[in-house]
Formats: C-alpha cells, sequence, structure tokens
C-alpha cells in the first residue's frame, strides 16, 4: 500500500543515493522473484492439469494453487519489504567449510511475505519467521545479534525514497543512529480510508502480543488508539503462519462490534496475505432468527445475565420423562416388552452423563434397543449390529422416543419460555423474580416464533438453547475484539465456538457501553471459560494526541476509576478545540468545521447522538457538503472524507479529523453516556473540534 512521502530526506549515510539505488535494485529483484515464484504456481495448474487423482483430489489440489497464487500476488502499492537487519558475522549462517567463519554481516531484509530466488535463497524473509523477531524487539541494551537495523521510508507507488539506521551493536554500535522519524512519520500519517496494517511499525509490547503462544487465552486491557485491534489482526496472521495446520481445521475469526467496524478492518488481514479468516460481528455469529425488536435495558440486562442459561437449562431438561406404557416391538410373532420402570432407569441413567440434548435422545434409543436384544438373546436369538439397528429404528421404538425425550428446536423452545408465563415462572423459579420474569417476555401477542420480533439479546437466548442441543463446532482461535462489551450469555456462546482452543480477547472497560456489560475482565473472561487467561494491558497511545487524551481522560474518574489514561506518544498543538455557541448557531458551525476540514486532507467524522444525526447530515447535504451517513451505508469510510457517524457506531473507527456534536446529547441519550462519550472524543488522530450549546456534562468542564 502506499505510504505517504514521509518527507524525511535520503539517509545522512556517505554516498547516500548510491545506498538508495542497491536498495531499490534488490526490490526489483525480489519483485521479479515474486513473479517468477507465482508463474511457477500457475504453470503447475497448467501442466498438472486433472491427471492427478480423482475429482476431489483435483479440487483440493486446485483450490490450495488458487489460493498460494493469490497469497503470491504482487500489489503494486504495498512494497514488499519495510526493513532490514544487519547481524554480527556468524550470527545467522553457519561457517563455510571452505572459508570459514564469516567475517561480513549477514544481511536479511524482512517484509510482508517470504521471497525467493531460483535457488531457494531468501530475497526477503516474513514478518512472521522466528528470526525477524528481532527486527521487532533488538535494543542496544538486548541487540539480539543485530548490528544495525533498517528501516525504510517509500512515496507514492511505494517507491522507496528513504531509510533510517539504528546502530545497535558491532563497529560504530553506540546505540546511535536515527530511530523513529519513520515511525513517528507512519503514527502522523493523515488517515483516510479503511484501515491499515501496521507491520513495519509493530512496537515492542505489541510485538510480544502479537506472538504469545497459541495454547493460552491472551487478554488484552488497552486503552483507546493503543493498537488492540491492530494487535488482534496481526497476532491471526501470526498464528496462521506458525499454526496454519492446526489452525485451518477449525478455522479462524475476528469477532468485531458491528459491520462498519468489520468494512473498516477488512483489508488488513488480505494485506498480510491471509485471505480466509471469517470477519464477523456477535450478532451474525449467532443468526439463527432475524432481528427485528429492542429491548428495554432492564431487559436486556436479565436477558444478558448467565442466570438465564441455567433458565433454558431447566426449561430443556424438564422436557424427558417417564412413559405412561411399556414399548412392545414385534419381531415375527413374537413380541418384546419394556416396562415403564425400565425405561425409567434407562432415562434417568442418560440424565446423568453429561451429554447433549440431542446425544441424549439418540442414545436412548441405541439404550432401549439394546435392552430389547437383551432380552431376545436371553430368549435364544441370535442378534447382530443389523437386529440392533432394526430395532432402535423400529417404529415402537422411535414412537416411545419421541414421547420420552421429545425433539427439542431451539427456537421454538425459547419462544415457547419468553412466551408463556406459567412455562417461564416453572424454569425461572429461584432465579427470577417475578419482575424479571415480566421483563424478559416477549413484546406483543406473536402467533409463533416467525412473527415474533426477536432482539439481539434473544439471539444469545436461542443460541444457548441450541448450544445445549447440539454443541457447535469448534473454531481453531477466535479474536472478539471490543470484548467489553459482550453479556455473559453473548459470552457463553463465544466460548461454545472456541471449545477447548484460546482466545484473544480484546477491549476497555471503559469504552464499555453496553447495558450488560463486564464491570472487570475476570468475571468476562470467566463467562467466556478462560478463566487463567493471560491479562496484559497496552497504554501507549497511537492515535490520539496528549491534548485530546487528557481531555476526553477527565471522564475516567467517572467511567472508570481504576483504569488510566494512555499516555500518548505525541502532542500536537492545536490539535483540540471547543466552540461554545448560541443553539440557533449549532448547525451552522458543524457546517463550517466539515466545510475548514475538508480544504485539508485525511478523513472526517462528524459524530453525533444518533437520534441528530439525519438532521445533521440533511443539513451538510444542503450545504451542498459531500457528507455519507454511515447508519446508511457501512462502507462509507472507504469512499467518503467526510462521514456522519452516530455515536453508537463511533466504536472502534478513527478519523483524521473529528467533530463532535452537542456532547450532552450523547451522555443524555443512554444510561452509559458518559462511556460512550469518552469513546466519541477518542476517535482522531490529528485534531477534535467540540461543537455544543447545551452546558458540558459537569465532569468534562471540571478538568
Ligand atoms: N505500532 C504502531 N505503528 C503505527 N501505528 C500504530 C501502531 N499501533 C497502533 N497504531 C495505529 O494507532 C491507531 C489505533 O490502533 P487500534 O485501532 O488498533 O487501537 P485500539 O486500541 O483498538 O483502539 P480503540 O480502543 O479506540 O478501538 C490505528 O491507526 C493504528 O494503525
Amino acid at each position: 500500500m502506499a505510504e505517504p512521502d514521509s518527507g524525511l530526506l535520503a539517509a545522512p549515510e556517505p554516498e547516500p543515493d548510491a545506498e538508495i539505488r542497491a536498495e531499490r535494485a534488490h526490490l526489483a529483484t525480489a519483485r521479479a522473484a515474486l513473479r517468477a515464484m507465482r508463474a511457477d504456481v500457475l504453470s503447475t495448474e497448467t501442466a498438472l492439469g486433472d491427471i492427478v487423482g480423482d475429482k476431489v483430489t483435483n479440487e483440493v489440489l486446485r483450490r490450495a494453487r488458487a489460493r498460494r497464487a493469490e497469497e503470491l500476488a504482487d500489489l503494486p502499492d504495498v512494497p514488499l519489504f519495510f526493513g532490514r537487519l544487519d547481524f554480527e558475522p556468524g550470527v545467522v549462517a553457519d561457517p563455510d567449510p571452505d572459508t570459514g567463519p564469516a567475517t561480513e554481516p549477514d544481511r536479511l531484509h524482512i517484509g510482508r511475505r517470504h521471497v525467493h530466488d531460483e535457488h531457494g535463497t531468501p530475497l526477503v524473509l516474513d514478518w512472521r519467521a522466528p528470526i525477524s523477531v528481532a527486527f521487532y524487539r533488538a535494543t542496544p541494551e538486548s541487540p539480539m545479534g543485530v548490528r544495525v537495523r533498517r528501516r525504510y521510508g517509500f512515496g507514492p507507488d511505494a517507491e522507496l525514497t528513504a531509510f533510517e539506521d539504528e546502530h545497535l551493536a558491532g563497529p560504530g554500535g553506540d546505540g546511535g543512529g536515527r530511530a523513529g522519524e519513520l515511525l513517528a512519520a507512519e503514527i502522523e500519517r493523515p488517515r483516510s480510508g479503511p484501515m491499515r496494517d501496521i507491520v513495519a511499525t509493530i512496537q515492542p509490547e505489541q510485538d510480544d502480543l502479537v506472538r504469545a503462544p497459541l495454547e493460552q487465552t491472551l487478554c488484552v486491557q488497552g486503552a483507546p488508539g493503543t493498537g488492540k485491534t491492530a494487535v488482534g489482526l496481526h497476532r491471526i496472521a501470526y498464528l496462521l503462519y506458525h499454526e496454519r495446520q492446526r489452525l485451518s481445521r477449525g478455522g479462524v475469526a475476528i469477532v468485531g462490534p458491528n459491520r462498519s467496524f468489520l468494512s473498516y478492518i477488512r483489508n488488513v488481514l488480505p494485506a498480510l496475505g491471509e485471505v480466509d479468516v471469517t470477519q464477523t460481528t456477535v450478532d451474525d455469529l449467532l443468526g439463527h432468527v432475524e432481528v427485528r425488536g429492542t429491548d428495554s435495558e432492564t431487559a436486556a440486562r436479565v436477558k444478558g445475565d448467565a442466570r438465564m442459561a441455567k433458565v433454558i437449562r431447566r426449561d430443556l431438561w424438564s422436557l424427558p420423562h417417564p412413559p405412561a406404557e411399556p414399548v412392545v416391538v414385534r419381531r415375527g410373532a413374537r413380541r418384546w416388552r419394556l416396562y415403564p420402570d425400565e425405561l425409567t432407569d434407562l432415562l434417568a441413567e442418560l440424565r446423568t452423563r453429561g451429554v447433549s440434548y440431542g446425544a441424549g435422545r439418540e442414545l436412548l434409543a441405541h439404550r432401549i434397543a439394546h435392552a430389547v436384544l437383551s432380552r431376545m438373546e436371553s430368549a435364544g436369538e441370535v442378534c447382530d449390529d443389523r437386529t440392533h439397528n432394526q430395532v432402535r429404528r423400529d417404529r415402537a421404538v422411535r414412537a416411545a422416543v419421541t414421547e420420552m425425550w421429545p425433539k427439542a428446536d431451539p427456537v421454538r423452545l425459547v419462544f415457547g419460555l419468553l412466551t408463556d408465563p406459567e412455562r417461564l415462572a416453572r424454569a425461572a423459579g429461584g432465579l427470577l423474580s417475578a419482575e424479571e420474569q415480566a421483563e424478559v417476555r416477549l413484546p406483543g401477542r406473536p402467533r409463533g416464533p416467525k412473527s415474533a420480533r426477536w432482539s439481539i439479546a434473544d439471539l444469545a437466548l436461542i443460541d444457548e438453547a441450541a448450544g445445549l442441543i447440539e454443541r457447535p463446532p469448534a473454531l481453531g482461535h477466535i479474536v472478539v475484539d471490543e470484548a467489553q462489551d459482550l453479556s455473559p450469555m453473548q459470552a457463553r456462546a463465544v466460548a461454545r465456538r472456541a471449545g477447548t482452543g484460546s482466545l484473544t480477547v480484546l477491549g476497555d472497560i471503559a469504552q464499555a457501553t453496553t447495558p450488560w456489560a463486564a464491570p472487570d475482565w475476570p468475571s468476562l473472561l470467566a463467562h467466556l471459560g478462560k478463566p487463567d487467561a493471560r491479562l496484559a494491558v497496552l497504554d501507549r497511545g497511537f492515535r490520539v494526541p496528549a491534548q485530546i487524551i487528557d481531555y476526553a481522560a477527565r471522564l475516567l474518574p467517572g467511567i472508570a476509576p481504576g483504569l488510566g489514561a494512555p499516555v500518548a506518544v505525541r502532542r500536537s498543538a492545536g490539535s483540540l478545540r471547543i466552540t461554545d455557541c448560541p443553539p440557533a448557531d449549532v448547525t451552522d458551525t458543524l457546517i463550517h468545521a466539515c466545510r475548514t476540514e475538508l480544504a485539508g486532507v485525511g478523513s472526517i467524522g462528524l459524530i453525533a447522538a444518533d437520534a441528530e444525526l439525519p438532521a445533521l447530515h440533511a443539513a451538510l447535504l444542503a450545504a451542498g457538503l459531500p457528507a455519507a451517513d454511515l447508519t446508511e451505508r457501512a462502507d462509507a469510510l472507504e469512499t467518503e472524507r467526510l462521514v456522519c457517524v452516530p455515536a453508537t457506531l463511533a466504536k472502534g473507527l478513527e478519523f483524521d479529523a473529528v467533530i463532535v456534536a452537542e456532547p450532552a446529547r450523547i451522555v443524555a441519550a443512554e444510561t452509559r453516556g458518559l462511556h460512550r462519550l469518552y469513546v466519541v472524543l477518542t476517535r482522531a488522530v490529528s485534531t477534535l473540534h467540540v461543537v455544543h450549546s447545551e452546558p458540558l456534562p459537569e465532569i468534562l468542564r471540571a478538568g
């Protein structure tokens, strides 16, 4: 992808032009080698055609080749490498048997993917390879065998225009050299369009998390803009590189807060060569029914509470019951009879087995068949597997199973529970108060599941029931972003899909806006089934300049007293502006602010309380400004510079310039309005302009 010109002069080393020329030549050689690698893959396909084996094998091979070719595609605006490590002689290569130990430094270029020449000699090393770790972690105190670390700057069209060297060890290695300017340029780069990868500038504390072992669940608490999302995405790419086989069986997913967020991050993994990762919201992950309803905050809190899992379990497991009549199986002239007390014993034993409801049902048929066969054998009949299967499928046995262990459908089950007060009272006795039971009932008088106005919280209830009936297949690894907003019931749904695999859990307790949000990480991790997760904290803020973060952090004592503010990596004079104007002037002031920002570069987000947004959007259009409404177009961030963002969709996003309308209304719109405002105030990379006529929240004024 094109890096804007960093503005750096070419390196101040002797003969900078020669150095740059040499590096450009290496880049060209690497590009040619990559083209050859790709051509190789494609020609294998042509040469082998379909003659290898059966249809299925051929199809699998064809897909694998197509995928590999896709991975090897050279994106013209993405530089093939972004750094170089000069290792002390002998650190990387073994001594040559003819010439002895090496005397020249081993030089490795680091890039987004591995590239080698026709002899197999690496021209670019993948950033995920073990040896590349030194690029991110070596310091003068612990150089990891590295003499010089070089970073490159690129102009438009991915042309190599600059480099900076850090001398970490060896001759001239005083820890000096120029470091950090390219990083600073990258961080301050005006933002436009969707999120990009940060592979060239991952910081040591981030790298530690990206490369953490797959086995242990990792939970990252991080203030706004500390790179949690970036870490999660790069971690996926890293894990897939090292554990591809293990992970590809179940697949890998990243779960984000909403579709506009997914649209914002969707190019990052493909740019890192990973095209097979599921990117989804929690609601889409659960699916089951169409969401057309909303819950009151109280209802949402009760429905999201883990007690609901017990209610549903009780209701489901109240279905199996002993039969009133014996089961009579006819075989030829004979009849085989199982009496209710025997059947009741079978039922009781199965209930204690800990199997899923659906599996229990299957097992019951087997148990009945087994009992009938025992009787037949005692009477001298010869039985085998065929007899067992015939008896199991016998009409009388099937009828008995259906009566004793009724089929259950998750949607119907939750529908029944939430529309039948007596049934709910039976299942929720001692768990939910009468008021809570009244809260969770479905609105209106829906005649059936299809006409019910299901809410987002209901999805997790249905999923709980579905998981009790049949356990869902487990994914290889799941990254959950903005996890602080998960309800305990949603967390359980994620846990079911993780199975015994690990999770990467990312979030910020201070940005928790849902009524059911977790008060702390240990309680959420318990619902996610990973109480032993490693908890890490990121606190260096890469997005928001200090002036803005200091302003937003005034809210922290009120919303998350235990959490500190992030330490911004930069200050930026004039980045914060607050305009207090008469009510009649607010819209014009906002239009003027948008117009001013449009004259510059970078993306602009106008953020307002959800209810205010349509009118503001219309006013911008009427004033002739090219503004898109994110509510209407989830992909607006990809195509438009000026985007109107309802406060509830701002989470996870960032804009070069942010204009916030009437903070008091954002706060008033919901119970956790101050948390929402904290999210909104921390979206800006360069400037934040707050426009208001109503008094700002007390806590914000107080700072
Ligand atoms: N090491 C880095 N080098 C360059 N840019 C970085 C680095 N780390 C983070 N950033 C940038 O900082 C911005 C914020 O990162 P990201 O969105 O991952 O933060 P976050 O912690 O998820 O924020 P939030 O909690 O607000 O959603 C992004 O533009 C990201 O590219």
